[in-house]
């Protein structure tokens, strides 16, 4: 269905003396038809980058994506367009999807009228059958944004992103803005969705508790890096990230808050490592770990580590 080979981003920032961030690093990543493919990590290990790359939303500085057989990253804008329909994104952020000076009506017939999918004769009747499907009412159509529970907008941007029939949605922490109480249906209006029209998913997350609700497959990221990747990761870890990964989430909020300041201080520092992103933080590490970057080992079918202790 989508794959990702090699890619990766480099940001530059500063005027004149310009400053490297590789935001993605050299990553190889797939995800198949119907599939939920879950993407943890913390805040600033390149988890949207990644996400937006696949889209086409970002370009990679280095590799390419195939969808479905198509080399989009060479694709020229007039072809991608035809494309573009299939490949969608639910943001963390859903007002940010949707223009506030719109009703949810407009925002929600754009795409349909961009991609000509719809003539006027039957927009009312495709609008109620959208609204209908991700659980809003007729009467939230004639509303503005800001006139939207948080639960409610999100419904709103789901329903214009399944409005074009996609293949592939990148979910960036959909639920992450949410309350509590609502994360749980808009989750299970995502599953049901998934299953009634097929749609691969890549679900981006730093909730282990709604990685393990969502997630057939499991890929974990590190400094632009996918550390470990394959089913049940979080029964069995394999790389000391994951290892810690699942660890956290037995440990009281003081200590995660102190290994979150911990670990993205030493992202930030291992930017241009030539070893080990994880290397200051691995309590296995030894000298080969600091000068080479550690191979990706197939540990078995349905796993991948990058550690030279699988090797
Ligand atoms: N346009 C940009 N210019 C420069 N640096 C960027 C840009 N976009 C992202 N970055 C940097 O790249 C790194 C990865 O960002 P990204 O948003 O992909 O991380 P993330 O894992 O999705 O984090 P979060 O969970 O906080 O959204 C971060 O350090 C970020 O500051």
């Amino acid at each position: 269905m989508i794959k990702g080979k090699n890619l990766t981003k480099v940001f530059e920032s500063g005027i004149f003396s310009k400053r490297k961030f590789i935001a993605v690093d050299n990553v190889d990543i797939e995800i198949k038809e119907g599939e939920t493919l879950c993407l943890i990590g913390e805040s600033g290990s390149g988890k949207s980058t990644l996400g937006k790359m696949l889209l086409n939303l970002i370009k990679p500085t280095n590799g390419e994506v195939i969808f479905n057989n198509y080399n989009i990253t060479k694709m020229k804008q007039t072809e991608l367009r035809k494309i573009r329909r299939y490949m969608q994104l639910i943001p963390q952020y859903p007002d940010s999807a949707l223009n506030p000076r719109w009703t949810i009506k407009n925002s929600i017939l754009e795409p349909l009228r961009i991609h000509k999918l719809i003539d006027k004769n039957n927009e009312q009747e495709k609008l109620e059958e959208l609204i209908e499907t991700v659980g809003l009412k007729k009467e939230h159509l004639d509303r503005y944004p800001h006139e939207l529970s948080g639960g409610e907008l999100q419904r709103a941007v789901i329903a214009r992103a399944i409005s074009l029939k996609p293949k592939f949605i990148v979910c960036d922490e959909p639920t992450s803005m949410l309350d509590v109480s609502v994360q749980a249906s808009i989750i299970n209006l995502l599953l049901n969705l998934q299953k009634k029209y097929n749609i691969s998913y890549l679900f981006i997350t730093h909730d282990l508790e709604i990685a393990n609700i969502v997630g057939q497959r499991f890929a974990v990221m590190y400094g632009g890096q996918i550390l470990e990747e394959g089913n049940k990761i979080m029964d069995k870890p394999l790389h000391p990230y994951t290892e810690l990964l699942v660890k956290s989430t037995t440990m009281d909020i003081e200590n995660i808050n102190e290994l979150l300041d911990k670990t993205e201080t030493e992202i930030k520092k291992s930017n241009n490592n030539r070893g080990c992103k994880y290397y200051h933080l691995c309590p296995y590490h030894d000298e080969k770990c600091l000068k080479e970057n550690p191979p990706v080992v197939e540990v078995d079918k349905n796993r991948k580590v990058r550690c030279f202790r699988y090797v």
